[in-house]
């Protein structure tokens, strides 16, 4: 049986990373990240391999170019994507796949083979992302605007019906027990 995947979006500054964090710590055998590529610069802590496979443009443009990735995209200047092999090696472990993928992601896996159900994680407000974006201390002045600037097309893109569910990330807790909520059903499926 094949398990079906999951889509994450939202808006840099959701808060993606931090339910997931928390959704790993807690069932972490359960579920593995599809591990995506990216040509930006790796932050302190990140990890090849685990958090991105951190690679060239030109690396990256050939590998898109042999059709080795479901999904790509720009994103504030630098090219993300999802390569197949990265999906078949967590669904061969027999866990749940888990894609964190931006907006032109989702609609690429959309005409893409893969099933998956579609989860966006939503800020409370234009206001608060940006609050967040600058107290995590990883922008600059320049990438934060571009995030603000996308996430507006995001959230537009953000609606019930291009997901399966949509969650408000205000409080951290109260957010993290609607995803529980909503993943903890694909277990039993799997
Ligand atoms: N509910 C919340 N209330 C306040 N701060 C939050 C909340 N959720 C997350 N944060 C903080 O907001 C910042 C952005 O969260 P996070 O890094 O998880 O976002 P993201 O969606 O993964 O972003 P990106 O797509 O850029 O990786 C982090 O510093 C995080 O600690």
């Amino acid at each position: 049986m094949t398990i079906r995947p999951l889509v994450l979006c939202g808006p840099s500054g959701a808060g993606k990373s931090t339910l997931l964090k928390k959704l790993l710590e807690e069932y972490g055998p359960h579920f593995g990240f599809s591990v995506s590529h990216t040509t930006r610069s790796s932050r302190p802590g990140e990890e090849h391999g685990k958090h991105y496979y951190f690679v060239s443009k030109e690396e990256m443009q050939t590998s898109v170019d042999n059709g080795e990735f479901i999904e790509h995209a720009v994103y504030s200047g630098n090219m993300y994507g999802t390569s197949k092999k990265a999906v078949d090696d967590v669904l061969n472990s027999g866990r749940i796949c888990i894609l964190d993928i931006d907006m032109q992601g989702v609609m690429q896996v959309k005409n893409s083979v893969l099933q998956p159900y579609y989860l966006f994680i939503k800020p409370p407000s234009l206001e608060d992302l940006e609050t967040r974006l600058r107290a995590r201390g990883t922008e600059t002045e320049e990438s934060l605007t571009k995030r603000l600037e996308t996430a507006k097309k995001e959230l537009e893109y953000g609606v019930e019906e291009n997901f399966d569910k949509i969650i408000v990330n205000d409080s951290v807790d109260e957010a993290y027990s609607e995803l529980k909520e909503f993943i903890l059903p694909m277990l039993d499926s799997k």
